[in-house]
């Protein structure tokens, strides 16, 4: 069980477990839309299927909720391993202001991030819609009161809850020796845990040291926390060996380079703007542009269908699992789909009809068979070797393909 916290670089673990959990045709406990009613508290039988007696256990739940440690037990098997994701609240705020200036009343009316940053209780609403982005967002996901007048013995109680629900807490500042403690409580192999960045606003702000300063202030109790288990993180790293952590990192960086040159069209994230492709763009909020990826265009089928796992942004994989998952929804989706397409194409005379937009990733390994073994001859481009998971034996269960 994954809590995804908001604007902590959940986007990228999500990719991570969609992937997995997708090779290994695990059951994802999905939300009927996009998350789990956020910012509700979260509700086991907002679980698609939960209600169904004859339902296979759940495997994996990731999608964004507010913790409700009680229910989310009502859903997962009690040997669950769980884990969450923090960032320095000063980084965060930075981040949800631009993300959610629309939505959010207190950032809407504050004229700039300094502005908002200088005269927080000004604007700040504790009752107003959306208000929870705004102050302790850490705090609110986890299922506590983020307006609670900060004490340490509260404080410190809430980190103690904390700390009995999750098995590991990770960090979006260290995102890349968190994933590697991850493998490690995991018994995972390195490509599992490989990602490229994703969810990265194009125009993020500066902060001034007093600014980061005010901000954690403001945001005491989701510094505290961060505090707290950034020590107990930096425990965990020793434990595990600094020489081999750094070892692992080593290995980490050259497999995501490797699979950047193999996957990637251009190794930088591209502006929203340059991305077209509806199944690979990634949400695009009002206020703030976020950057996204292209897939080279001269891979093989196969391993282009593998690369293009690893760009998809969230949302559109969680629909991907939802029509695998639940077939009889996504034929109602696509008929949906198919007859927007059609009143549309009515609208626009002389125009060439509207089809309903091809699913690339339905090449993937969960429904199609393994195009690697149908050798075929490569087709990428230039004389580049392929690079694939080395001599990694495949320990995908049955006859799954291998990572790119
Ligand atoms: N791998 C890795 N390492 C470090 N930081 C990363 C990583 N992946 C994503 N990010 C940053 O995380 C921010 C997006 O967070 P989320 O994906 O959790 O946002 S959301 O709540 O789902 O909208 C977003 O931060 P901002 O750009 O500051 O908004 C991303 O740049």
């Amino acid at each position: 069980m994954f809590l995804k916290t908001h604007k902590t670089a959940g986007s990228s673990i999500l990719n991570i477990l969609h992937r997995y959990g997708d090779r290994n045709s695990l059951n994802f406990a999905l939300p009927y839309e996009r998350d789990f009613n956020y910012s509700s508290y979260f509700n086991a039988s907002w679980v698609k299927g939960f209600n169904n007696a004859s339902r296979a256990p759940y495997d994996i739940l990731c999608h964004h909720m507010r913790l409700n440690i009680s229910e989310v037990g009502k859903v997962m098997p009690s040997d669950s391993f769980y884990f969450t994701i923090l960032r320095d609240p000063a980084a965060m705020a930075e981040s949800a202001f631009s993300y959610y200036r629309t939505y959010c009343p207190t950032f809407k009316e504050a004229p700039n991030l300094k502005a908002f940053i200088y005269n927080t209780s000004l604007y700040y609403r504790p009752n107003n819609e959306s208000h929870h982005y705004a102050r302790n967002l850490l705090w609110f996901d986890l299922g506590m009161d983020p307006d609670e007048p900060f004490t340490e013995e509260m404080a410190s109680e809430g980190v103690r809850a904390v700390e009995d629900a999750f098995n590991l807490v990770l960090f979006a500042e260290h995102f890349d020796e968190s994933v590697i403690l991850l493998k490690e409580e995991l018994c995972w192999e390195l490509d599992d845990i490989l990602t490229f960045k994703l969810n990265a606003r194009e125009t993020p702000t500066q902060l001034e040291q007093e600014d980061i300063e005010r901000l954690r202030a403001w945001n005491s109790l989701d510094w505290y926390l961060y505090v707290y288990f950034n020590r107990t993180f930096w425990d965990k790293v020793e434990r595990f060996g600094r020489e081999r952590m750094d070892m692992e990192l080593r290995r980490l960086r050259e497999r995501r380079q490797q699979l950047a040159e193999l996957c990637l069209e251009g190794l930088k994230p591209l502006k929203a703007d340059e991305i077209q492709d509806e199944e690979i763009k990634p949400y695009q909020p009002t206020d703030e542009k976020i950057l996204g990826w292209k897939v080279r265009h001269d891979l093989r089928p196969s391993t282009k269908a593998r690369c293009v796992q690893m760009i998809t942004p969230e949302v559109q994989y969680k629909y991907l699992l939802d029509d695998w998952q639940f077939p009889e929804d996504a034929r109602y989706r696509a008929k949906e789909k198919e007859l927007e397409a059609k009143k549309r194409s009515k609208k626009i005379r002389g125009k060439k009809p509207e089809a309903a937009p091809v699913n690339k990733l339905a090449v993937s390994p969960r429904n199609k068979p393994d195009m690697v073994a149908e050798n075929k001859p490569e087709v990428v481009a230039g004389n580049k070797p392929e690079v694939v998971a080395g001599n990694k034996p495949d320990m995908v269960v049955g006859n799954k393909p291998e990572v790119p």
